[in-house]
């Protein structure tokens, strides 16, 4: 492994962890990050040890009583400054993302675009928090509810989307008066680390927002076992939620997950075929496939299947695949070497079951962890393929013919975050969307996510919403007071 790519980091970019307002190096040595377009090592950057993790979680208890009485306005006017600050370093952001995770440098723009809209919605929501007042029904009393920070959290990340994984979690909790320990993933740790930079210039009390980075995860073992920690939201796989959920537990902590998908994707033998190309295309392939998003299972009614699959295949056929960085890529690498394995273990399988290769279905030679953007048609209704989570640019086409059988098939499945469905039938439409168990519905179209929009799952995809109001009150505590009646005298 050599340094040879670290020159392209943007200069600004930390390496020391950020606790209580300032920068320091962690007690466990050294993080690795590797680029994986390359393979090659990156930059190395602080480690946290368990004591960094509790002086983390000192920091924001120490702070949260101060910011929560920080005045909305204020609040607000931080997150305000932030969302422009971020915009204004758009560039830097963008090619931190594509250098640490390898999603071509479109389309990291585009998620700092995203990533900053959580910072103006909630800069927005952040002074219209209120509570309520009434008389009791029976008229001899008066109820007043307010609403209170939850208090210190702890943020777990992933690394397929660096910056909005982090802003969809901080915007709502600095807007809220929650103060925060946030954890990126050890795959993709300096876009979180610049974030803080950014805010700390935007005027950042100390404390209220602190990054440790880590490979080991007894630093967030140590953190949520503190009675101090009052919340953990966490985005990820359905199986290290599940485990966290379990830890939770011990302290009763209030609990956001962003869980696993496996979107089903319908196409009706009445949709408009070209809208129903380019909306799977975009619902699979955007970041590589490594979306929570991702279009993972298509069920394509029988009398367009061939054609919906021969378009497709032309489409995934046309693109480019190469280093994020390098103009007209338009597929970067997957994250790294194991990730590129599970997908191509995935596919050999469902090829070795009876799958047809439409296009693509190999890895790519050479250097960094690439893979061709694949169709496989006539994909085994049994097939892992269809049951775990794919997270790579694999497309598996299976047929149907009938709606109830699209939407009992689609619906066969433990997780349900995303769903889309291609038709013109608006009846067609409304019933689909009222029987599909997920969270989300793109219709007619493949992508659905919004800084307004409340996005989460059901089933095994997690519990709570990030994004538009929801996401507010998921850092809110209500709390009644009992009052007389003001005319007892
Ligand atoms: N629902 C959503 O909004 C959403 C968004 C993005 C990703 N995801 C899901 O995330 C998964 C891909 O991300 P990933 O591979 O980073 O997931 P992951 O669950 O392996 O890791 C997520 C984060 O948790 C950390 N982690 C892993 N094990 C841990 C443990 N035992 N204790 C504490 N932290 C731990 C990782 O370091 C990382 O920071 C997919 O399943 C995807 O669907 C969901
Ligand atoms: O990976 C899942 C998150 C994707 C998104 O927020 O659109």
């Amino acid at each position: 492994m050599t340094q040879s790519l670290s020159h392209q980091l943007p200069e600004a970019t930390p390496r020391q962890l950020f606790i209580g307002g300032t920068w320091r190096d962690g007690s466990r040595g050294k993080l690795p990050v590797e680029n994986p377009a390359t393979g090659e090592l990156l930059v190395e950057i602080a480690d946290a040890g368990v004591d960094d993790a509790v002086a983390a979680l000192d920091a924001a208890a120490a702070a949260q009583k101060s910011w929560a009485r920080t005045p909305a306005r204020e609040r607000a006017e931080l997150l305000r400054r932030a969302f422009e600050a971020v915009t204004e370093r758009a560039e830097e952001f963008a090619t931190l993302m594509t250098l640490e995770m390898g999603k071509p440098l479109a389309e990291a723009r585009g998620e700092v675009t995203y990533g900053a809209e959580f910072l103006r919605w909630f800069s927005e929501e952040t002074v219209r928090i209120a509570g309520r007042y009434r008389p009791s029904p029976e008229g001899n009393a008066r109820q007043l509810v307010t609403r209170r920070p939850v208090g210190p959290c702890l943020f777990i990340t992933p690394w397929n989307f660096p910056l909005a994984m982090a802003t969809r979690k901080v915007a709502p909790a600095l807007a809220a008066g929650c103060t925060v320990v946030l954890r990126p993933a050890a795959l993709t740790p300096l876009t979180s680390l610049l974030f803080a930079k950014v805010l700390q210039e935007c005027g950042l009390p100390d404390g209220v927002v602190n990054v440790i980075t880590s490979t080991q995860h007894d630093t967030t073992d140590a953190i949520i076992a503190d009675p101090r920690l009052r919340k953990l939201s966490f985005t990820g796989s359905t199986g290290v939620g599940k485990a966290l959920l379990k830890q939770a537990s011990e302290n009763v902590l209030r609990t956001s997950m962003e869980l696993g998908g496996n979107a089903p994707l319908l196409v009706f033998e009445d949709a408009d075929l070209d809208e129903a190309v380019q909306g799977a295309y975009l619902a699979k392939l955007r970041n590589m496939g490594e979306a929570c998003t991702a279009a993972n299972r298509m069920f394509v009614h029988a009398d367009v299947a061939e054609e919906f699959g021969r378009r497709l295949a032309e489409k995934f056929g046309s693109l480019t695949v190469g280093d994020g960085l390098a103009e007209g890529t338009d597929i970067g690498p997957l994250v790294s070497e194991q990730a590129r394995e599970g997908v191509a273990q995935l596919v050999s399988d469902a090829v070795a079951e009876g799958a047809r290769v439409l296009t693509g279905g190999e890895k790519v030679d050479g250097e960094g962890w690439f893979y061709q953007p694949t169709v496989l048609a006539d994909v085994k209704a049994n097939s892992a393929l269809l049951d775990e989570e794919i997270f790579g640019p694999v497309a598996p086409i299976t047929t149907f013919t009938s709606e109830q059988e699209a939407i009992e098939r689609a619906n066969a499945c433990s997780v349900g975050l995303a769903g889309y469905v291609f038709t013109r039938d608006m009846d067609r439409i409304l019933r689909v969307g009222e029987q599909l168990e997920v969270g989300m519905i793109g219709v007619n179209q493949g992508l659905l996510s919004n800084a307004a929009a409340p996005f989460g799952g059901v089933k095994q995809s997690g519990l709570g919403r990030e994004g538009s109001h929801e996401g507010l009150e998921e850092y809110l505590e209500t709390v009644y007071l009992a009052l007389p009646d003001p005319y007892r005298g």
